[in-house]
């Protein structure tokens, strides 16, 4: 079958291909195309790795798998069936995470190349500093409806997958969600914690009743503390047989009431409101909200069954708050049926099972109707929860193409043919539907990853973070650690240790009882991912709503606004933002943040960042052009391999000067000097897709 290539790929090209060794991470919607491709071009040593299972919605795009693969895993059918296009090939299947322990630096250090095909951000973090311990190129690609994206990260090279900070994900404070409400993204959030809290799994930060802790309404709170007002929030109080009152959480409340819809919905939508009313510091500026009660709602009580559930599947209907009562009660009915087949007795809330976001969609309304927020439909609800993003075989099939065509340019070691591609939906000024990138943006010399020796600036409210919080939001969901360590610099002492248990009697303890504290430096070390980060604390007060922490690569951000230097008004051209949050992003590095006890929605797939070019900023972007291919062969020049031109900004030769080449996208530098683009996150639309020319030697 291999041999089916012969004379199609150069013979040097074809020999490395037939002797290197490829790993792919992800067999999802671009590592199948990526997979076929591979065996079909004459790789034959592939190893492939995913950790789901497949599932019926996979079926469209995901052409490696059919109906009867639902359920197995997708590395290993994945491999079944590339097999019967190459039968020769030797492919490896892993059934696992490639974050498991198992796939250390030395894993890693097998392959020639990476092509990783992943949807989320840890995974990709992950395998980013994994490549980039062993020096092996990765090529890391993702899609985002029509958009599309391959780009090469190479140590040293280029920059890595976090030498620019990401978008922020969206994260609302608790006290937004659970006192003040101005969005019906707070509603939706809060509805889809309420689910939680009866029928999930229990979630701290994820409380839904009044937050009497709010700073905001700390004077109504103080005077209401003699009756324990806020205890009675998270519980409900029950008179026992020997006349005591008995607290007990709202969960255990609920199913002893057998989940009688209208004193669930009073608990909800009247008597919290009505506590919340009386923390009248809350509303002295905004609308106070209007409590609703079940019996003036519907005084006649529940409809019948059937149109109700003819009532729910009415997704386009902007239902009335009476009729959300409705299917709140039809969705309550059903969810306390269904956790009782659960042997763990937990419920994972999911979009596609119909009373799960049936009761989300009603109990938001319902919210959003109180707090005087406009209403949506269950479909806007859905698409809204569950964060949907249309996924497209067709630029999927694009992507893998292009990651592949970029895995022959590494083998070549052609690394200035490797610049990173964007797929588009419409063609751009220079009638591109693919458009590369000028130049290879150099590593973040600030990179927390990358750099050299990494260090970071952590400004962060040291008297309102416990230790745990450090650990889990700061080392592992923002600076995306696996299982850190972290000793005071100054004193040796550890503060966190990745052996379990070991320092678990400080996980309560804020950082200011740890004596960390302003100037305190802490070295943090992950030895699975042997990296290093020191990070300099710099405490600070947080008000209300303010981030707790954030993350400053660059001191200078740690002065006051108003001494503030003022910033370019155009980015470089040299960083490559994958964010779309203007002015939080800087080219001295990442700076993320945390809004105080926030909510944060499910958004945490990264695939690809969607770039649009800016036409008006071109002329300006040119004459900085010079001093980036300056900084950029400064930065080439530096590189110890030594296949890489000094000019990597410059105009490469075109492919007849190469008689190896076998494609090139054209690069926006063919025809005129390259004209940096300025990107900026833009909506998708629905302009048809056009097709680019590729020129194929
Ligand atoms: N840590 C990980 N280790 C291995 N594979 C992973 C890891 N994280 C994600 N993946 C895999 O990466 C693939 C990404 O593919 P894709 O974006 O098409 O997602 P999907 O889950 O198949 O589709 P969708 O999210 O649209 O339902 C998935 O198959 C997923 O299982
Ligand atoms: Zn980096």
């Amino acid at each position: 079958m291999a041999a089916a290539i012969d004379g199609v790929l150069p013979a040097t090209l074809q020999e490395l291909v037939k002797k290197s060794k490829i790993l792919v991470v992800g067999a999802g919607g671009i590592g199948c195309e990526v997979l076929k491709n591979l065996v079909l071009s004459g790789f034959t040593e592939i190893e492939i790795i995913d950790l789901d299972t497949i599932d019926l919605s996979n079926l469209n795009r995901q052409f490696l798998f059919h109906r009867e693969h639902v359920g197995k895993s997708k590395a290993r059918v994945a491999k079944e069936s590339a097999l019967s296009f190459n039968p020769d090939a030797n492919i490896t299947a892993y059934h696992d995470s490639v974050t498991s322990t198992d796939y250390g630096v030395s894993f890693f250090k097998k392959f020639d190349v990476v092509l990783s095909a992943l949807d989320n951000r840890a995974a990709r973090n992950h395998v980013n500093r994994m490549c980039l311990n062993a020096d092996v190129p990765l090529i890391e690609s993702g899609t985002s409806g029509y958009n599309g994206q391959v780009e090469l990260i190479k140590r040293g090279l280029t920059q890595c997958y976090e030498c620019t900070p990401k978008e922020k994900q969206r994260s609302f404070p608790g006290c937004t969600i659970r006192n003040t409400p101005s969005e019906p993204i707070h509603c939706i959030v809060w509805a889809k914690h309420l689910f939680n809290q009866l029928f999930g799994e229990s979630v701290e930060d994820e409380d839904i009743s009044p937050d009497a802790a709010d700073p905001e309404a700390q004077e109504d709170a103080d005077k209401q503390a003699d009756g324990d007002a806020s205890s009675e929030l998270e519980s409900k109080a029950v008179e026992s047989a020997n006349g005591n009152v008995v607290r007990i959480n709202t969960r255990q409340w609920a199913k002893d009431c057998n989940y009688d819809a209208g004193k669930l919905f009073n608990k909800f939508f009247n008597d919290d409101i009505n506590y919340l009313l009386k923390m009248s510091n809350l509303w002295k500026t905004r609308k106070a909200p209007e409590p609703v009660q079940w019996e003036t709602l519907l005084p006649e009580g529940i409809t019948n069954t059937e149109s109700l559930s003819e009532l729910a599947r009415q997704h386009h209907k902007l239902w009335s708050v009476e009729e959300c009562a409705q299917v709140f009660a039809h969705a309550l009915k059903e969810l306390s049926a269904a956790l009782k087949l659960e042997a763990d007795n937990i419920l994972v809330w999911d979009k596609d099972f119909p009373p799960s976001m049936d009761f989300v969609a009603a109990c938001a309304n319902v919210r959003s109707q109180i707090f005087n927020i406009e209403r949506k439909t269950r479909f806007e609800i859905k698409s809204m929860a569950g964060n949907i993003i249309p996924a497209i075989a067709t630029t999927n099939a694009i992507t893998a193409g292009i990651s592949v065509m970029r895995a022959f340019s590494v083998l070549n070691a052609k690394w200035e043919q490797c610049k990173a591609v964007y797929a588009r939906l419409r063609l751009n000024g220079r009638q591109q539907f693919l458009v590369p990138d000028g130049f290879f943006p150099p590593p973040n010399p600030n990179c927390y990853v990358c750099a050299s020796d990494p260090a970071i600036t952590l400004r962060i409210d040291t008297k309102r973070v416990q230790m745990k919080a450090f650990r889990d939001d700061v080392l592992i969901k923002t600076l995306n650690m696996l299982n850190p360590d972290v000793t005071v610099e100054s004193t040796g002492s550890i503060a966190i240790s990745s052996e379990e248990g070991e320092t678990t009697c400080n996980e309560p303890k804020l950082l200011s009882e740890m004596n960390i504290v302003d100037g305190v430096i802490l070295k943090c070390d992950d030895f699975f991912q042997n990296y290093e980060l020191s990070i300099i604390i710099a405490h600070f007060d947080a008000e209300r709503d303010e981030a707790l922490f954030e993350v400053i690569a660059d001191k200078s951000q740690l002065q006051p606004k108003e001494e503030e230097p003022e910033q370019p008004k155009e980015q470089e051209p040299s960083s490559r933002k994958r964010a779309a949050n203007g002015s939080d992003i800087t080219d001295e590095g990442p700076s993320t943040s945390k809004r105080s006890r926030p909510t944060e929605i499910d958004d945490s797939d990264d695939d690809c960042l969607v770039v649009e070019e800016d036409e008006d900023a071109e002329e300006e972007q040119k004459s900085k052009l010079d001093d980036v291919a300056e900084v950029v062969s400064d930065a080439t020049a530096k590189l110890s391999v030594e296949s890489i031109p000094k000019t990597a900004a410059k105009r490469k030769p075109t492919i007849e000067s190469e008689q190896e080449d076998i494609m090139e996208i054209l690069d926006s530098s063919d025809e005129e000097p390259a004209v940096p683009t300025k990107r900026k996150r833009t909506k998708l639309d629905d302009d048809t897709s056009c097709v680019e020319v590729i020129s194929i030697d």
